[in-house]
């Protein structure tokens, strides 16, 4: 199967935008009209320039109005329609999608229009070229690609078929199912693109929404198996109209769209896999079973600070590493690793943000099928030198130039704790009674959101929770949760937009995206909270308004809402269950803890985050002072 993608969907003049999409992959390219007539290049040196980055020319688009008009505008149609095969020769391509007219005179008719096109095609064969015809969801006659199958079918000339657009196909809920009794060979070409959905009018959602195959809420799955059961063999391409992506960066936005086709059509080969793919073989989304550990990269006092929280937090130091400055950190189930080395990763990246979260250690049951998967998905494998002893533990990129570790039974990288450190005398790991890692939170800016969202969707078995507004009191925070469906792995993806919010304050101030809490779970946040005051431990201070609220908004048996209180205890619950929390003060620019209790409930306590993101900005900003 051959990919490619629209010069639209990317950002940059027409040299950044192909060096970006045959870097990431891409067999060939969609050329939109309006980026070559932007390039002040003839068509045959804009030809060899794109077939110099080793990029096919798939088809040139669009041509629009041509159907149904009557003359003397029909004949205009046709001189226009010469003069674009004209442009087509030179640029070296032969295929050329008309898309359905919005023609204010153009008169409807199916046999009409077939007409049209048989002339056309007539003119096409000519010059050995073809003709797709792809019906626009708003066009002003056909806008569905179940009448312009009829128009190719009964124009009836080798050198017209269709085009079909899974955009146009779903946003008008038509079933995809249709598609399969198309003949494959009257199929020119297939454009890809996703789309949340919102309710809004056809074509502006079209223009400005559309996202990578995954990012979005659309079938695109059932669309490309419909398409490929009909025996299409051409290119699958990407055409995404989105605001953010032509504002964003050309090379992230074209792996994005390689990873996703990647993804989407061995989901299509995993749902229906009697279908003729030619795919390469991808091991099938890996399902993380919860964090392994967390490594904060950081030295000296900086060190010492997080070194003492982690003891009032219950933390016992269980083991030191046999080669480096690298401390083990646990309880319950809890590893946080602290890594003052001053050489490799952990230390590039404290030289490069200070204190932060370098390293996150994944549990799998394959390490390498999740390397296997995530490479060929555009993820970048990362590897540094190792001492004697020391274990190969699989890793790739991950946010913000930090790592992802995999850790599996299967092949023994669990037992990295035994080999690696040296276990220190019986230390008491029950602390105060911190079990397992609930979830890790990373903060982004909000343009990368999807991004992160596909990097995450496309290599583990996990799903995405509809995005969440987070009302922080200077500017809203947009909230992503990506978990497992048992729960064992949790992570939520925060996007700032202004570096106002605290999210935004973080990434400015720590010098980009990185995870910013770690919320901890216990079976019993009372007892917790009990033990973690006998050990010195300060929560964040939450307002007394937010507990007369509560009592306004809930029953409480007797004494509960006052333990609340007492304890700097947020509350919330659903129909599954209660939910409660409590917070650290703030560490290192912005990173802090979560301590949660939540049984079966299923959510993140979102109407409490502006409650307790008011309380840590009341912490960073003396009373009466604006913050910045
Ligand atoms: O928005 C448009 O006009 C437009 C043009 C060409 C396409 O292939 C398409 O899907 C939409
Ligand atoms: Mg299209």
């Amino acid at each position: 199967m051959k990919t490619s993608i629209a010069t639209v969907s990317v950002s940059g003049d027409l040299r950044e935008k192909l060096d970006a999409i045959a870097a990431a992959g891409f067999d060939g390219i969609e050329i939109f009209e309006q980026d070559f007539i932007a390039f002040d290049g003839s068509p045959r040196d804009v030809g060899n320039m794109i077939r110099d980055h080793g990029l096919e020319i798939s088809l040139f688009q669009p041509f629009r109005d041509f159907e149904g008009l009557p003359e003397p505008l029909r004949a205009k149609a046709f001189d226009r329609a010469e003069r674009k095969f004209d442009l087509m020769q030179e640029l070296g391509t032969d295929l050329v999608l008309v898309c359905s007219s919005c023609h204010p005179q153009a008169l409807g008719g199916i046999d009409r229009a077939a007409a049209d096109f048989r002339e056309l095609g007539e003119r096409a064969a000519k010059r050995g070229l073809r003709v797709g015809y792809e019906a626009l969801c708003w066009g002003k006659h056909v806008n569905d690609h179940r009448d312009a199958w009829e128009i190719v079918r009964r124009a009836d000339h080798p050198n017209i078929g269709i085009i079909l657009d899974s955009f146009h196909t779903l946003a008008r809920k038509t079933a995809p199912d249709s598609i399969r009794s198309i003949p494959g060979d009257k199929i020119f070409f297939v454009q890809m693109a996703d789309a949340p959905l919102i309710d809004m009018d056809l074509l502006y959602w079209s223009r400005h929404f559309r996202n990578m195959p995954g990012e979005g809420d659309l079938d695109v799955t059932g669309f490309t198996r419909a398409v490929m059961a009909a025996g299409y063999t051409g290119p699958i391409s990407l055409e995404i109209f989105n605001d953010h992506f032509r504002g964003s960066n050309t090379k992230q936005v074209a792996n994005d769209g390689y990873r996703s086709l990647i993804a989407l059509m061995d989901d299509v080969h995993r749902a229906e896999p009697g279908l003729k793919l030619d795919l390469p073989a991808l091991p099938q989304r890996v399902k993380p079973e919860g964090v392994s550990f967390v490594e904060f990269a950081t030295r000296g006092k900086e060190a010492e600070t997080l070194s003492e929280l982690l003891k009032t937090l219950g933390f016992a130091r269980a083991a030191t590493h046999r080669n480096k400055a690298v401390t083990l950190w646990q309880q319950g189930d809890i590893r946080l690793v602290i890594n003052e080395e001053t050489d490799g990763h952990a230390a590039h990246a404290y030289n490069a943000r200070g204190t932060t979260v370098c390293d996150l250690g994944i549990l799998v049951n394959s390490a390498q099928d999740v390397i296997t998967r995530a490479t060929a998905t555009g993820a970048q494998s990362f590897s540094q030198d190792l001492d004697i002893g020391e274990l190969d533990i699989p890793a790739i990129r991950g946010l913000g130039g930090s790592v992802m570790h995999f850790i599996d039974k299967e092949t023994g990288l669990d037992r990295v704790w035994e080999v690696e450190f040296k276990v220190a005398d019986a230390p008491d790991l029950t602390g105060v009674g911190l079990m397992h890692i609930d979830h890790i939170a990373q903060t982004m800016s909000y343009e990368d959101m999807l991004s992160w969202t596909l990097f995450y969707t496309a290599i583990f078995d996990v799903e995405k929770s509809p995005m969440v507004d987070v009302i922080d009191p200077d500017g809203l925070v947009r909230s992503q949760v990506i978990e497992t469906r048992d729960g064992a792995f949790r992570i939520t993806l925060n996007g700032a937009d202004t570096h106002r919010t605290l999210a935004g304050q973080f990434l400015a101030d720590t010098f980009g995206a990185s995870v910013q809490h770690i919320a901890l779970a216990t079976a019993d946040i009372f007892d917790t909270a009990a033990k973690l005051a006998g050990r010195g431990f300060a929560p964040l201070p939450i307002s007394p308004n937010y507990y007369d609220d509560l009592a306004a908004r809930f029953d409480f048996p007797p004494g509960l809402l006052e333990k609340m209180k007492a304890a700097h205890v947020l509350y919330d619950r659903d129909e599954k269950g209660e939910f409660f929390q409590l917070y650290s003060g703030s560490f290192a620019g912005g990173l802090f803890f979560e301590i949660l209790q939540r049984g079966s409930y299923m959510g993140f306590g979102a109407p409490n985050a502006p409650f307790r993101i008011a309380a840590q900005k009341r912490r960073l900003r003396p009373k009466g002072m604006p913050l910045r």
